[in-house]
Order: structure tokens, then sequence, then C-alpha cells
């Protein structure tokens, strides 16, 4: 199937606005499904996500709606935007509506806390027939809509589901790179948001280019020797997906996870910013069941422990500072293949 039909897209957030406008905009027939009718009939009838991407004109191929049904019951390919504390949830609405074959990729970078799963694999566990992929990459979904040139990645062993993907999305603006590493692609994409809260804070403290440049090289040798300890491939991070979100969502305050570690720098509680943002910030869940699984196997993760401390331990940032610059130098060698 090269020229699909119809196109759901799952979640009436930033993301999901953002790739459904482009399906939509490319010419195929796209519904948008959240679950707040009225929400649904005020997208549908303003052209706009007026929540989550306001002055932003949608295409008039795109259907917003709050049936499920509807919007996926004769879909051939399905795109899920929802956070992961909620993804399997939806993803268990799904499968009694799903048609045999379906393609459904996940654009959800977080992890569901029992078994260390990944969405896909959430995919895998409650679709019997779906064909499944991810898709990942730095990708702010206001620089999406506002056509800024953007790459991402669509990952999947299945070859033929990555050109029928690479043919629903690319545009002059979108161009979407294919990867058989499913399960590095999407943990990359988890991983980096860690990364975005250190440096929000670093930055909000003050701290130089020296100081985010060493964080960001350090930060990418810390997912490298995590992905090493779970048998995966740590090249895979060199990709969009992983040294391309890191940057992204480490040099920017469009990151809520980056905006999020502002926040703690300036005084902010966890609950309280967490909430001012309003909107997905998978990277603290994260931190917590990739401190839990990096303890578990003894991998060495100065920055994810530091972060750890700060939120959950009630250290002071200045402490952690400290101890991370002063302490011990027999673990810090420079990435590679050897010494991941
Ligand atoms: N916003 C961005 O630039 C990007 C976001 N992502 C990822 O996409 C995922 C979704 O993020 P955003 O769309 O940005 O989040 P968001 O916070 O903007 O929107 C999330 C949407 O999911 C809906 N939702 C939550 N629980 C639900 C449930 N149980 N049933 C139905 N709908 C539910 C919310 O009502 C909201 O409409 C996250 O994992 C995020 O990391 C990925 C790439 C870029
Ligand atoms: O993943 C993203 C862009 O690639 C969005 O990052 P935030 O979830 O931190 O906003």
């Amino acid at each position: 199937m090269t020229n699909p039909q119809q196109v759901a897209v799952l979640g009436g957030g930033s993301f999901g606005t953002a790739i459904a406008n482009i399906a939509a905009s490319n010419g195929h027939k796209t519904y948008q499904w959240m679950r707040n009718k009225e929400r649904a009939a005020k997208v549908q009838q303003a052209r706009e996500n007026s929540e989550y991407l306001p002055g932003y004109k949608l295409s008039d191929n795109l259907t917003a709606c709050a049936d499920l049904q509807e919007a996926v019951g004769s879909a051939d390919v399905v795109f899920i935007a929802i956070p992961s504390k909620s993804f399997r949830e939806v993803t268990q609405l799904l499968a009694p509506i799903l048609k045999s074959g379906t393609m459904v990729i996940s654009t959800t970078k977080g992890i569901e806390p029992s078994g260390f799963t990944l969405m896909s694999q959430v995919l895998e566990q409650e679709l019997n027939d779906a064909r499944i992929g991810v898709l990942s990459g730095p990708n702010f979904a206001k620089e999406i809509v506002a056509h800024q040139q953007t790459g991402s990645v669509i990952a999947s062993e299945d070859e033929e589901l990555i050109s029928c993907i690479q043919e629903l999305l690319c545009s002059s603006t979108f161009r979407l790179y294919a990867n058989s590493d499913r399960y590095g692609v999407e943990l990359g994409g988890a991983l980096k948001n860690i990364y975005a809260i250190v440096t929000g804070l670093a930055t909000a403290l003050g701290c130089g280019h020296n100081t985010i440049a060493m964080l960001l090289t350090r930060s990418l040798a810390e997912m490298g020797r995590f992905a090493k300890h779970l048998d995966a491939d740590p090249l895979t991070f060199l990709g969009l997906a992983g040294v391309g979100d890191l940057i992204l969502t480490c040099t920017s305050d469009l990151s809520r996870n980056y905006r999020l570690g502002m926040a703690i720098a300036q005084g902010q509680s966890l609950q309280q910013a967490e909430a001012d943002i309003g909107q997905a910030v998978e990277g603290v869940n994260t931190l917590r069941l990739v401190k839990q699984k990096a303890d578990e196997l003894g991998v060495y993760m100065p920055l994810a422990s530091a972060l750890h401390g700060i939120l959950f331990e009630d250290y002071s940032i200045g402490d952690v500072a400290d101890k991370l610059m002063g302490g011990e130098q027999n673990n810090d060698v420079e990435y590679s293949q050897k010494n991941l």
C-alpha cells in the first residue's frame, strides 16, 4: 500500500495537530481524534487548534472529531500522539476497531513504568494485527506548523511501512529518514528529555557555553552507555532521533522539558512547574524510570543521578554541581566503542 486513503491521528495536543496537518496538507483525508467533544467541534469550526497551536490555520483536509470509530474505522495509517501515561489506555480503545494490517505509528517520547516498556512495545502487546513504527526526531510542533524545514526519522523493521510513511508525510519542509532500529530510535527520543531538563536548569543558573557544550556531550555519552547496557545500538543515537533531538531540546525554551529545568532553577517546585507548563513533560517520569533501571543494571549516569537528586531527593543544586565537577575522575573517560 503506497497511497493510504485515510489517515487518523490520535491526540488533540501540539504534536497530534502538527502531524495531522502535514498529512492533510499533503492531500490525504485525515481525521484528528481528541477526547473532548467541544474542543473537537471548536477546532473543526475555527480551522485552528487555538489551545495548543494558536495562530496556525489547519488544512481543509483535516477533520477534528471526538468519535474514535469515525476517525479510525477506515484508516490505513494511524499515528498516536498521546502522552505515555495514557498511551496504553488509548491503544486499548483502538484495538477493537482497527482494520487488520493497519500501520500504527507512535510519536510518543516516553516510557511505561511496568517492565520499562517503550510505546511501540505497548502497541505490540495490545494490537494483534498491526504493522508498527515509530516517528521521532528534532521536531517542535510549533516549527512544523510554521513550515520550518524539518527532518525526522521513521523507524520500523517493515520496509514497506517506511516507504509509505515517507511518501505520506514528506513535503518541501518535512523530510523523513529511514531507520530499521525501532528500539534505538524510540529510546533516544525518551532519554533526551532528561537532559533537556538538565540544560534548562543549567542555563537558568547562568552557565556559559562551555558548560552547555560539556553537558550536551556528556549527556550523549550517558545515553550511549545506558543503551549499551540494554543491548541497544548506541550508534543510533548519532542520528536525528538521538543527538539531533538532544541538541534541539537542550538549547531551546520551546522545549517543555527545558522550561521545566529553568523553572526548577528559579525556585519553583516540581509540581508547580509541571502545572504551569500544562502540557506533556515526559522527562520527569522518564528520569524516575531510567534512574531505577541504571541502579539495577549498575550503569554510571552521573547527570541523570544528579537531576534525580535535585528533583526527588532534596539535594541542593549547588552541592550537586560541586559534586559533579569535583568527584573522582576514574569513571571519566571519553565516548568510544570500547569504553561506553
Ligand atoms: N510537542 C512537540 O513538539 C512534540 C511532542 N512529542 C511527543 O508527543 C507526545 C504528545 O505530546 P504533545 O502532543 O506535545 O502533548 P500535549 O500535552 O500538547 O497534548 C497531549 C494531548 O493528549 C491528550 N490526552 C491525554 N490523555 C488522554 C487520554 N487518556 N485520552 C485521549 N487523549 C488524551 C490531551 O488531552 C492532549 O490533547 C509526547 O510523548 C511528546 O513527547 C514528540 C515530538 C514533538
Ligand atoms: O520532543 C520534542 C521535540 O523534538 C518536544 O520536546 P518537549 O516535549 O520537551 O517540548
